[in-house]
């Protein structure tokens, strides 16, 4: 190709936040944000054909210049589906960290050992299973069955993205799975719903059941029903999700990640204030010991030992 691609923005497409407040809560020293992605930019990293979404570019120095802003040490980048299984943009950021960044991947069953090699060197340390039908197509279970056991023997882990509905369905394939298995945004609860019924219930017996499963606690501005949103200084933002969140971060203090969730794909709503967001924190970790566990010690144990 000779000119570079352009791209039109899904119709409705909320660009993230411009110019986020200064968080009021301080980050604990070495804290890292670990779910964040980059897009693009679609001129120099194309977005994949078989996208469901075209997003607004998001790129490496956008995302550097916001960890620096809100007092983060540190990123996790994980693979955003817009990107597909194409993996330069993610690559590309990760080099440029200066080791301050990690990422998850996502690789098809065909992807060389040359190809996890250098994806390794730098920096990724995961690959990512979608299973939320509106950003991903369907991939046979015996094929992400053969993809971990390839990722496996690298101490790479595998990340898992679905919604609460179907955890019945995909509960055995994630508990056999051979690596640490860590769970997008608490597998997408219905916080209309009460934490201590059946549907929350499992997902809270998935992790106390089998100790290599971690959960983020992230996205309470996709989860929530009723807000109030991370808008207009509101220091109490999403409280219905709340008590979900908390509950994992005091029943599985070492296995529960963090992170913004910048440039936030597919919101409909309303696009936050990330230093709301990282306000929200200690509403979910209310200790100085919790928070060190969520946002330093858990992450650099995964993603940096
Ligand atoms: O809920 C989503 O739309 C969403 C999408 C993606 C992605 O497209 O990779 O990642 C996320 O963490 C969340």
């Amino acid at each position: 190709m000779t000119t570079a691609d352009t791209f039109t923005k899904t119709p409705g497409w909320l660009d993230y936040y411009d110019g986020p407040s200064r968080p009021r809560f301080r980050l604990p020293a070495g804290a890292v944000d670990a779910h964040c992605h980059v897009f693009g930019p679609g001129a120099e990293f194309p977005y994949a054909p078989e996208r469901k979404y075209t997003p607004c570019d998001a790129p490496k120095e956008a995302l550097f210049a916001l960890r620096d802003h809100l007092g983060f040490e540190k990123n996790v980048i994980v693979q955003a589906t817009c990107h597909g299984t194409d993996n330069r943009a993610l690559v590309d950021a990760l080099r440029a960290s200066g080791g301050r960044a990690r990422g998850v991947a996502t690789v098809s069953r065909d992807v060389s050992d040359a190809d996890l090699r250098v994806m390794h060197e730098a920096g990724v340390r995961g690959t990512r299973f979608n299973f939320v039908k509106r950003l991903a197509d369907f991939t046979p279970r015996e094929v992400l069955a053969e993809i971990a056991a390839r990722i496996a023997p690298l101490g790479w882990h595998v990340v898992v993205y679905f919604e609460a509905q179907d955890l019945p369905e995909l509960y055995d394939f994630f508990t056999t799975l051979p690596t640490t298995v860590v769970v997008d945004h608490m597998g997408r609860p219905d916080v209309s719903k009460p934490v201590d019924g059946p549907e929350f219930g499992l997902f809270v017996k998935m992790m106390q059941d089998h100790p290599n499963i971690w959960s983020k606690v992230s996205c309470p501005e996709r989860l929530s029903l009723s807000g109030p949103p991370a808008l207009n200084g509101e220091q109490h933002a999403y409280r219905d999700v709340v008590p979900f969140a908390r509950r994992l971060v005091e029943t599985f203090p070492d296995r529960v990640l963090w992170g913004t969730d910048w440039p936030h794909p597919n919101l409909k709503s309303h696009m936050p204030d990330d230093g709301l967001l990282v306000d929200y924190i200690p509403q979910i970790a209310p200790t100085a010991e919790l928070q060190r566990k969520l946002l330093v010690d858990n992450p650099n144990r995964l993603y940096w030992s």
